[in-house]
């Protein structure tokens, strides 16, 4: 909590907060001093004179410690808003720096959890360090002193009642701490389950499972609010509990104060302050434990935040001077030289020896069964991870001492979830280059074959809801191919993408790759299942658990290669090369 307030707070700002508090404080402690005089040498001494004059005085200090209070609410407002908007940058900004790697680490609902709810306990703890937690403890002080000098012997009351009031509280913090550190991971739950229910929706219902998840739904969200229940109780508890020690406080400062006065040894006006200064003892006792019981939660949510903020970034630039560049003019090439992958935290290898090299205008197939590592091995060119051992070049440089804008700059991938963003056709391939021509676009559109159902749905600026779900999982595929195309670049990686397109249209779109100038300078990779869409790759490489088991073209792995023959005979079983030749034809 104290990093971030170190971190966020405006100085000047936090400054003046302070200062306008200051002044509300002095305002409410002077008062039971004016007041205790209106009512001495005033009202018992039926002096009008002195009634106007001390009420008007009276009221021109309250109407600046209300000014105070007014400034002070406002800057300590505006400065928790400020630090709540400067940390949901912070956390956007480092997200979109996370390698795959801490995004796992933590979580998409978490992290939606901590640059949300997180921050706004963040946000509300410090409007209330700004206010109460400055001002309760400065009342408590001031106000303990001035009761004592004004009367002594009836601080004798405080004796009996402050040591209650300071065991409510702690019994109080002891229970209710622990229960409102836990609602922020129980929020977190709350998030994950409501969030498979909603990208999941479709799939519950094709199951009829609506019963199961809204069960499931319902047990995070009733362990919430349980939760909530036991926590808020125990602090409601406080309250009543304190303004009842407060009104026996009052009860024993009048029974103990009469007795004074009728012994002529105390004026009405000092009992009457002293009840003041009681009451802002008691409130700002009360006010000082809300804190101790809302700052512990604000911390857990600070850490939490912190966390994310603080994460070393595992896949990082190397040093500045230790650099390379890839020079202007290089032909493009891909290498990998005895590579080994594993994931985090894993026993066995991803990806085990890797070795091959293609250069410009070549294609690079990967084919293998589900859970072979293909998607793992293209992942590893733009390092969404890092490999263990063994070296990986992009056009002749080790991809480890490029930048990686570099790097990004030089790759162009579609991932083998097609993802599309909320905005245009013509926004979604502005993604892939900005400064991409109308012409440029119905190109890409062209060759993605893409183009006539773009046309159809109205141009590119036809809307794309959110995820694209105003177009087919084959038109969504295409349009994430066209936006990879339209980015100059000297890789282009299909991962998986075009197993949601027909055979006609997936040979359609190969052979427009392959007569596209730019695809023709550059190295082209295509993860597929199919064998027709990689039977006319350069460089095949057939993957098992990890390992590659034959590389060749297809002549030569159909010949020799056991692995490729049984997935050929899988297909061919299935009709699946007689229809893809039948396709290519046409
Ligand atoms: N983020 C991850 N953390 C740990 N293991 C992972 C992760 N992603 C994939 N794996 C594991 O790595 C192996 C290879 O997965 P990968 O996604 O590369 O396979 P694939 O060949 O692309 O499969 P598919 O054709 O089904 O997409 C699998 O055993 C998978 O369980």
């Amino acid at each position: 909590m104290i990093k971030i307030a170190r971190n966020n707070l405006v100085g000047w700002a936090t400054t003046l907060a302070v200062l306008f508090l200051l002044i509300q404080v002095a305002c409410d402690l002077y008062l039971p001093t004016v007041t205790s005089e209106l009512v001495d040498k005033g009202i018992m001494q039926r002096n009008f004179a002195y009634i106007w004059k001390d009420g008007i005085y009276m009221l021109v200090v309250a109407a600046i410690g209300l000014a105070a209070a007014a400034g002070n609410v406002y800057f300590a407002a505006t400065q928790a808003m400020q630090v709540g908007e400067k940390l949901r940058q912070q956390i956007f900004h480092r997200i979109l720096r996370f390698s795959s790697k801490e995004i796992n680490q933590f979580g998409d609902s978490s992290l939606i959890t901590r640059s949300t709810n997180d921050i706004v306990q963040i946000q509300n703890v410090m409007v209330q360090v700004l206010r109460m937690m400055l001002q309760s403890p400065i009342m408590l002080v001031a106000a303990c002193v001035l009761a004592y000098v004004r009367e002594p012997r009836l601080t004798r009351v405080f004796l009996i009642s402050l040591p209650i009031l300071a065991v409510v509280v702690l019994v109080v913090m002891y229970l209710a701490v622990p229960l409102f550190k836990s609602i922020q991971k129980k929020t977190d739950r709350i998030n994950l389950v409501f969030r498979e229910g909603l990208t999941g929706v479709r799939v519950i219902r094709a199951f009829r499972e609506e019963h199961r998840e809204q069960a499931r739904f319902q047990a995070a969200n009733e362990d919430y609010t349980q939760t909530g229940i036991k926590a808020f109780t125990l602090v409601s508890f406080l309250f009543p509990v304190m303004t009842l020690i407060l009104s026996l406080t009052n009860v024993g400062i009048i029974l103990l104060g009469s007795h004074l006065i009728a012994g002529m040894t105390m004026q009405v006006g000092n009992l009457i302050a002293f009840l003041t200064y009681a009451t802002q003892i008691m409130i700002s006792f009360m006010m000082l434990s809300m804190i101790f019981v809302f700052v512990p939660r604000a911390s857990a949510s600070a850490a939490r935040v912190n966390a994310v903020l603080e994460e070393p970034i595992s896949v990082a630039d190397v040093p500045a001077d230790q650099q390379v560049q890839i020079p202007a003019g290089q032909p493009a090439s891909l290498s990998f030289d005895h590579v080994d992958f594993r994931y985090e935290g894993a026993e066995k290898l991803a990806l085990h020896d890797l070795n091959f090299r293609v250069k410009a205008g070549q294609t690079l197939a990967i084919i293998g069964g589900t859970g072979s590592g293909k998607s793992t091995l293209v992942n590893l060119i733009p390092r969404l991870f890092d490999i263990e051992s063994g070296e990986i070049k992009v056009d002749g440089q080790p991809i480890k001492r490029l930048s990686q804008h570099d790097l990004h700059n030089a790759i162009s991938i579609t991932q083998q979830k097609a993802v599309l963003f909320s905005g245009t056709i013509r926004s979604n391939l502005q993604f892939g280059n900005e400064k991409a021509t109308d012409e440029q676009m119905w190109h890409a559109l062209e060759v993605a074959q893409a183009a006539d159902f773009v046309k159809e749905a109205g141009g590119l600026d036809t809307p794309v809801e959110q995820d694209g779900s105003n177009f087919s999982g084959g038109q969504r595929q295409r349009l994430a191919i066209a936006r990879t195309l339209i980015k100059p670049a000297s890789i282009y990686i299909f991962d998986d993408s075009f197993s949601a397109l027909d055979f006609k249209t997936d040979a359609k779109l190969r052979l427009a790759l392959r007569d596209d100038p730019q695809i023709q300078r550059a190295v082209t990779v295509i993860v597929a299942q199919r064998v027709s869409t990689v039977a006319d790759a350069d460089l095949i490489l057939v993957l098992d658990e990890g390992e590659v088991v034959g590389q060749g073209t297809h002549d030569e792995l159909r010949a020799e290669n056991k692995t490729y023959q049984q997935i050929v005979e899988s297909q061919i079983q299935k009709g699946d090369e007689e229809r893809a030749s039948r396709t290519q034809k046409d």
